[in-house]
């Protein structure tokens, strides 16, 4: 794939018109007709980027519930910690209010101990599993899961904060979210670091987000099956099962589940009764990131004292992220908690600590090699495993697919490292994969092919938010 320069050169078949259906799983290519704009003056080669732009407010205003955003019809109803997060990045081109908002319903359902769960049931859907009455029972169902997710919160309010039209509105919305952002990072610290080792644990797969990621082969196999109550997966009934996790994978996940309802989801016995407890790259590398954003926050609000306590999350974590680095492999790597073994799988999560920053000049550069190497290997990057490895499955959810929610923040740490070309190239493919094959949850890396769940939310504020500002020749 050539530099972005070739962003105007736009695959033929994405010119195609096809008609915006919200329900139609296997439209691959769309693009709305009556929605192109027009404007005068608008260079011809922009086309397929209006298109998409627009399909991607399309795409955020059928996923509103009414100030949160499902992730994808049918799939998944309800609304999803880092999504929205990430969706919030969406809104804040069309509708700053509405960015907020999404921010604010997510903090509506935050417990007393500080977490964030990683779905809130705001209204019954049949459509999902596990939902409420399996997270709390079916005579007492819970407006939420027990668990979290990567928390993109903070680095979202810095965003909305430093570069929203309407300063008023963000000093105000800023302020009242801080407590909020800071009693979950604080809970991190507490819950999930009980010892202080400046690096936090993920109790569950579902919390890192790469839900059937290789790196958790290994400890996930470790769970035994619990005898839970017999189930039916409602995933498979939207999506090819060659796309999505395994049943000896859920059975494992669902058994998670329900230990830890067993103890009423209590964060001060979890992390010591989980069979599953890993040092997730891609949680400790938000949480690092978005920790610089939550000081920097409080630095604006006059909040020093608080300044300083993140200043020692950060020094701290900052030692610790060198513990999973692996300089033979070029990589950083997810740990077991539970064994101290590095994990051997090399994912996109290795790669998460340029988007944190938390990287050394040379460790930058052999990610950088790494990754050139990656992408050489296929179509179109990043895919979430290392394509040479003999278990990647171009197909299978987090266990190859590109994400774009990824790609976007591997290239703002290539970025700020200063490697302009490759974050172009990774663009130039993202890019290329969302005009050619529509937007949807993920895609194929060496066909380009989308997968999973279309007309996906976080891939259209990821159009929204850092492609339309990319794909111009500037860059
Ligand atoms: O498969 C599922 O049922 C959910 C469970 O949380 O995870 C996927 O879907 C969620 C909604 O998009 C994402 O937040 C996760 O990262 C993951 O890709």
């Amino acid at each position: 794939m050539a530099p972005v320069a070739c962003l105007t050169t736009v695959p033929a078949e994405a010119q195609a018109h096809q008609s915006f259906h919200a329900n139609d799983a296997a439209s691959a290519v769309v693009v709305i007709p009556g929605a192109i704009n027009t404007d005068k003056g608008v260079n011809d080669e922009y086309e397929p980027l209006k298109n998409l732009l627009e399909l991607s407010k399309q795409i955020l205003t059928e996923n509103d519930r009414g100030g949160y955003t499902i992730p994808a019809k049918g799939l998944y109803p309800y609304q999803w910690n880092w999504d929205s997060a990430l969706v919030a990045l969406g809104w804040a081109t069309l509708d700053e209010g509405r960015a907020w908002q999404e921010l604010e319903m997510l903090f509506s359902a935050q417990w007393e101990d500080g977490l964030v769960p990683h779905i809130v049931f705001h209204k019954p859907s049949p459509t999902y599993f596990p939902g409420p009455e399996i997270w709390g029972s079916v005579e007492q169902p819970m407006g939420t899961t027990g668990i979290t997710q990567p928390p993109v919160a903070a680095i979202t309010v810095r965003k909305l904060y430093e570069e929203g039209v309407n300063k008023e509105l963000a000093m105000q919305k800023a302020k009242e979210l801080f407590p909020k952002l800071l009693a979950w990072h604080r809970w991190f610290q507490t819950a999930r670091d009980p010892h202080g080792t400046g690096l936090v644990a993920t109790l569950h797969p579902w919390e890192s987000g790469m839900d059937n990621s290789p790196a958790w082969d290994e400890p996930l196999h470790n769970v035994p099956v619990d005898p839970i109550p017999p189930y039916v997966r409602k995933d498979l009934g939207h999506v090819d099962s060659a796309m999505r996790p395994k049943q000896e994978e859920y059975d494992r996940f669902l058994t998670l589940v329900y230990r830890f309802r067993a103890v009423n989801y209590d964060c001060t016995k979890l992390y010591f009764l989980s069979p599953f407890r890993v040092t997730d790259l891609c949680t400790n590398a938000v949480l690092y990131r978005a920790n610089l954003d939550l000081r920097w926050l409080a630095t604006e609000l006059g909040e020093n004292e608080i300044a300083e306590e993140i200043d020692g999350w950060v020094e701290k974590a900052h030692k610790a992220f060198d513990t999973l680095y692996d300089a033979k492999a070029g990589m950083y790597k997810s740990k077991d908690q539970l064994t101290g073994k590095l994990l051997a799988a090399k994912t996109s999560a290795g790669f998460l600590p340029l988007f944190a920053r938390v990287a050394s000049a040379e460790q930058a550069a052999s990610l950088a090699a790494t990754l050139e190497r990656w992408l050489d290997c296929v179509k179109s990057g990043i895919p979430s495993y290392d394509p040479e490895a003999a278990n990647f499955e171009p197909l299978r959810y987090w266990r190859g697919p590109v994400w774009a929610i990824i790609n976007w923040m591997i290239t703002d740490g290539l970025r700020a490292y200063g490697y302009e070309d490759l974050a172009c190239r990774v663009e130039a493919d993202t890019y290329e994969l969302l005009v050619s094959h529509g937007i949807s949850e993920y895609y194929n890396p060496v066909t380009g092919a989308a997968a999973g769940g279309k007309l996906f939310s976080w891939t259209a504020a990821m159009c929204l938010a850092w492609l339309s500002k990319a794909a111009t020749p500037a860059c």
